[in-house]
């Protein structure tokens, strides 16, 4: 199979993964995902920028099939998609060493058992000779690991990101052309991947500020040979003052819940506030943690049930509190019928949103008069709330 060249000796190698609907066992994947490892060629030596998931082992092998040498392999991440084939490639290149950083020296022996004497650590800043091209290695921890790097092509002005600005999504365009369809993408993996390190994130775009970026090679998803795409819609994913949006992840057995739910909802709206119901039953999760990304307030619906939260609620918020997002607001709707400690449940689950808790309205069965005026007050105070901090 023919290389796919970006530049002068520098080729993308694409594992697309067509079918694959799951990732890390919890992430679904309604556009598939691809993993990039890349090929740099310079005058006196060649180097391998990540390998890709041993799932296609076989499309990585058989695209080196015509590489005669390789002295290096970098490995921007210790996870297995990204690594997982080193071993594979050490075997075929037995001379070859693997460059990392010194965090991903001790993950890479314990997740991948590479032999301690094959890698070498690098330092920020450094960088390795191929003869016309040098590498320069960038650390950016927690994106999403601690152990994590960039590696930047000096010459051509690329930068290899791997898991950073990369998206769950399988193209045979080696470029983002389709950039409605990538922004999607990219935003879904952020919102499920990274935006939990939005400090460290907000590190290493500051990084990428003194660079002269021509392409950003990510090792999910195209590559961007406008970068500036992606690099502002990070920035705005990230620093951003979230949006003028409820997001209301729910889910009732027989209807209670849904009626309070609607009834929250045109309540919202009336009062101008943009609203996003999930009901958790058929919910993609991806789709709940992009509404995460913008919503200022996240308000979270459930029927009591064995004495504690429904177990899909109690599952979207220990996922909401994982992952961090900017909500500055948070409230809990929710029916039962004899008693319940539905409500302390979730409360005990949000500890890391640093959110402003808006008192819950739990009720007992169906919402009856009473029960609707006080979904109202609560979508009142919610507007009122959005209208104060000025949010669009
Ligand atoms: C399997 C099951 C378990 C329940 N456990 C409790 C409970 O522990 N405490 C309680 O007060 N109500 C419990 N209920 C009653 C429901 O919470 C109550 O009917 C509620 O109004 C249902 O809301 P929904 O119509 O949105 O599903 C349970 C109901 C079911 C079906």
């Amino acid at each position: 199979m023919k290389l796919h060249k970006m530049k002068d000796g520098v080729y993308m190698i694409p594992a697309v993964h067509w079918e694959r609907r799951l990732f890390d066992s919890l992430i679904p994947l309604p556009d598939g995902t691809s993993y990039n490892a890349y090929l740099v060629e310079g005058s006196e030596k060649t180097a391998l920028i990540d390998t890709v998931d041993p799932m296609k082992a076989e499309f990585l092998m058989e695209q080196l099939k015509d590489v005669k040498r390789l002295d290096y392999i970098v490995a921007n991440h210790a996870e297995q998609d990204h690594s997982g084939c080193i071993s594979l490639v050490l075997e075929k290149y037995p001379e070859a060493k693997v460059f990392a950083t010194p965090k991903a020296k001790p993950m890479l022996m314990d997740l991948l058992l590479i032999p301690e004497d094959k890698i070498i650590t690098v330092e920020d800043g450094e960088t390795l000779s191929l003869g016309d091209k040098t590498l320069r290695f960038i650390h950016a921890p927690w994106v999403h690991w601690p152990e994590t790097m960039f590696t930047y092509l000096e010459e051509d002005k690329i930068l290899f990101t791997c898991d950073f600005l990369g998206s769950h999504m399988a193209t045979s365009e080696m470029y983002a052309t389709d950039e409605c369809k990538v922004y999607e993408s990219a935003k879904r993996y952020y919102s499920e991947i990274m935006m939990p390190f939005r400090t460290s994130i907000q590190k290493n775009l500051d990084k990428l500020k003194d660079l002269t970026i021509d392409i950003i090679a990510p090792s999910h998803g195209p590559a961007y040979n406008k970068p500036e795409f992606i690099i502002n819609a990070y920035h705005s994913w990230v620093y951003d003052e979230p949006g003028n949006i409820a997001v209301i992840p729910f889910v009732s057995m027989h209807g209670s819940v849904k009626k309070m739910v609607e009834h929250l909802e045109g309540a919202l709206k009336e009062r101008g506030v943009i609203v996003k119901p999930f009901d958790l039953t058929v919910t993609d999760l991806g789709q709940l943690a992009m509404a995460l990304v913008d919503a200022a307030t996240v308000v979270i619906g459930t029927p009591a049930v064995l004495a504690g939260a429904h177990p899909d609620a109690i599952y979207a918020t220990y996922l909401a509190n994982a992952l961090r997002p900017k909500a500055k607001f948070i409230s809990i709707i929710g029916s039962y019928s004899w008693g319940s400690k539905a409500i302390d449940q979730l409360s005990g689950l949000l500890a890391n949103l640093k959110a402003e808790v808006i008192p819950p309205v739990f009720i007992k069965g169906f919402p009856k008069e009473a029960d609707f005026k006080a979904l109202e007050n609560l979508a009142e105070t919610i507007a009122q709330k959005h209208r104060e901090n000025n949010l669009k």
